[in-house]
C-alpha cells in the first residue's frame, strides 16, 4: 500500500523566531502520536533548512522529515544563486520540489529542465517532487488531462522507471492560493488520469508513485481529499505556515 503523505511547502515565507515557534508546536502536536501509514514533512526556504534541521533533531521529531523547495538540474560548478541536489543532502532533506507552477512560471522552467532536477535530486537520494497541473484556462477550454498528461509524459520520456522513486504532485493553477480547492471528485479524476497513464508505461511504476493533491488544502477539505483511492496525500502551501492548522491536515 502507498503511504498518505503531507508535504508543507512554506514558500518565501518564515523567520527565524516564527520557525522555531512552528516546530516547536509541531512537536508538541506529534508528541502524542501520529495516525500510522502516513510521512510527513516540511520545506521551508533554503537558508533556514539548516536551522529547521537542528531544531527536529533537538525536539526528536522523529515523524517529521525536511525537504527543499527546489534543486539544480547541474551537479556543482559555477552557477550563480544555484544550490546543489547534494547540498540539500547533507543538509537533511529527503525531500525536494521540483518544477512548482511558480518556478514554471516566474522563472520559465521547461519540463526538460523539471526532469533534469529530479535526476539531480534522485541521484542524491532523495525524493523528488515532481508538481504538474492545468492552469484555469487550459481546463475552461477542456485541455486539462491533454496538458496534465503532456507534463507527465515528459517526466517519463527523461526518467523512464526512476519516475518509481518520485512522487508526482498535481497542483491546478487555478487552485493554489485562490482557497478555490478541487472538488475531491474533479482531484480523484486528474489522479487517476495520471495513474493510468503511468500504467501505460508500466504497471508496477504506476501502483508505486505517490500522486498528492495541491492547491488551498485546509484542515476542512483534507479528510475528504486524502479519502479519494488515487490521492496519496497532500502538497500543502498556505495552511503549512500555521502550525495547528498542518497538525489537523497531517491527522485529517
Ligand atoms: O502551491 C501549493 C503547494 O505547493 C499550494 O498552495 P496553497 O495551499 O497555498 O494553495
Amino acid at each position: 500500500m502507498r503511504p498518505l503523505i503531507i508535504i508543507g511547502n512554506w514558500k518565501m515565507n518564515g523567520n527565524l523566531a516564527s520557525n522555531e515557534d512552528w516546530i516547536k508546536t509541531v512537536a508538541r502536536g506529534m508528541e502524542s502520536g501520529m495516525p500510522s501509514g502516513r510521512k510527513f514533512a516540511v520545506c521551508p526556504p533554503f537558508p533556514y533548512l539548516a536551522q529547521c534541521a537542528a531544531l527536529i533533531k533537538e525536539y526528536s521529531l522523529a515523524f517529521l522529515s525536511l525537504g527543499a523547495q527546489d534543486a539544480s538540474a547541474f551537479e556543482s560548478g559555477a552557477y550563480t544563486g544555484e544550490v546543489a541536489a547534494s547540498a540539500l543532502k547533507e543538509m537533511d532533506c529527503s525531500y525536494v520540489i521540483v518544477g512548482h507552477s511558480e518556478r514554471r512560471e516566474t522563472h520559465h522552467e521547461a519540463d526538460e529542465l523539471v526532469a533534469g532536477k529530479a535526476l539531480q535530486v534522485l541521484d542524491s537520494r532523495m525524493t523528488p517532487v515532481i508538481c504538474v497541473g492545468e492552469t484555469a484556462d487550459e481546463r475552461n477550454s477542456g485541455r486539462a488531462v491533454e496538458v496534465v498528461r503532456g507534463q507527465v509524459a515528459k517526466q517519463l520520456s527523461v526518467l523512464q522507471d526512476r519516475l518509481a522513486d518520485c512522487l508526482i504532485a498535481y497542483e491546478p493553477v487555478w487552485a493554489i492560493g485562490t482557497g478555490k480547492v478541487a472538488s475531491a471528485q474533479v482531484a480523484q479524476d486528474m489522479h487517476r488520469a495520471i495513474r493510468l497513464q503511468l500504467a501505460e508505461f508500466d504497471e508496477d511504476v504506476a501502483s508505486h508513485v505517490g500522486i498528492l493533491y495541491g492547491g488551498s488544502i485546509k484542515p476542512d477539505n483534507a479528510v475528504e481529499l486524502f479519502a479519494m483511492p488515487d490521492i496519496d496525500g497532500g502538497l500543502v502551501g498556505g495552511a503549512s505556515l500555521n502550525p495547528q492548522d498542518f497538525l489537523a491536515i497531517c491527522k485529517a
